[in-house]
């Protein structure tokens, strides 16, 4: 069977990280959390006082990107990859609220854009890779011989985000989340580099209504299809 590339893109919080993990896992290709990458830039801005309030240093951060290492190793735990910055693990610290709040104005950045971008290539330059984000199929891997597009109503996103934080014993707010998910999806279609859309020819997937059974064995149906 040929080594393929698969690019999930999509709205915040629908699902994706978890079809593609499962995905990457069961057929053995390398899953790749693009949006992690974002993050741990953004608690990065955070934790070296890059962020004046809402404001960010750009010229600082500009100066800065070459000193911000993302990696990611396994967990042999829940047998999936943690996200490390400069050696330290963060994949915790990456999903706390206070991230997700700024990670969009973040991402909007053209010179992060650049320096994450390059790294996704290189990871993905022998194929056998499944990375989900918002630009996967328009700019990192446009040639992808198979791309998603996942959506689903906002409510539902922002009910499975609560549930899961929720289910790790942390703090969370509907209300907050919700508006959190809308905000993002706003900033995120609405940028000037690399806006999310979804790529001509990706396949379009609302699971509004599908469980991850579900989603999973329609993505893997779509698999099989292209990877033969
Ligand atoms: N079809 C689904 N039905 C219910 N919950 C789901 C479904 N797909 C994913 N989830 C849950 O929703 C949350 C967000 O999923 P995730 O894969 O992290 O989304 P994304 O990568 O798009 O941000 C997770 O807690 C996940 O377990
Ligand atoms: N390829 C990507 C991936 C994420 N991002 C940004 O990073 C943020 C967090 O991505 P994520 O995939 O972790 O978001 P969730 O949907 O998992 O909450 C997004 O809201 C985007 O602003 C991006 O700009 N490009």
């Amino acid at each position: 069977m040929k080594k393929i590339t698969i690019a999930i893109d999509g709205f915040s919080s629908c699902g994706k990280s978890t079809m593609a993990k499962d995905l990457a896992r069961e057929v053995g290709y390398i899953y790749i959390d693009s949006g992690a990458m974002y993050r741990a830039v953004t608690l990065y801005s955070i934790e070296n006082g890059i962020f004046d309030g809402d404001v960010i240093d750009t010229e600082r951060l500009k100066k800065e990107i070459k000193d911000i290492h993302i990696s990611f190793r396994l967990n042999k735990e829940t047998g999936r990859p943690d996200t490390y910055l400069n050696g330290v693990n963060v994949e915790n610290k990456i999903r706390s609220m206070e991230v997700s709040s700024k990670v969009s104005p973040i991402s909007t950045l053209d010179f992060v854009r650049e320096a994450m971008v390059a790294q996704q290539q290189a990871m993905g330059n022998e194929k056998g890779i499944v990375m989900d984000g918002r630009d996967i199929g328009t700019t990192v891997f446009p040639d992808a011989e198979l791309k998603i597009f996942v959506t689903a109503t906002p409510e539902i996103r922002a009910q499975r985000r609560y549930d899961e934080l929720k289910a790790k014993g942390q703090e969370a707010s509907f209300d907050e989340i919700l508006e959190n998910v809308k905000q993002r999806d706003y900033i995120d279609q609405n940028r000037e580099v690399s806006p999310l859309r979804k790529a001509e020819d990706a396949l379009l997937l609302d699971n509004t209504d599908l469980s991850i059974e579900e989603q999973k064995k329609w993505l893997f149906e779509q698999f099989n299809k292209v990877s033969k």
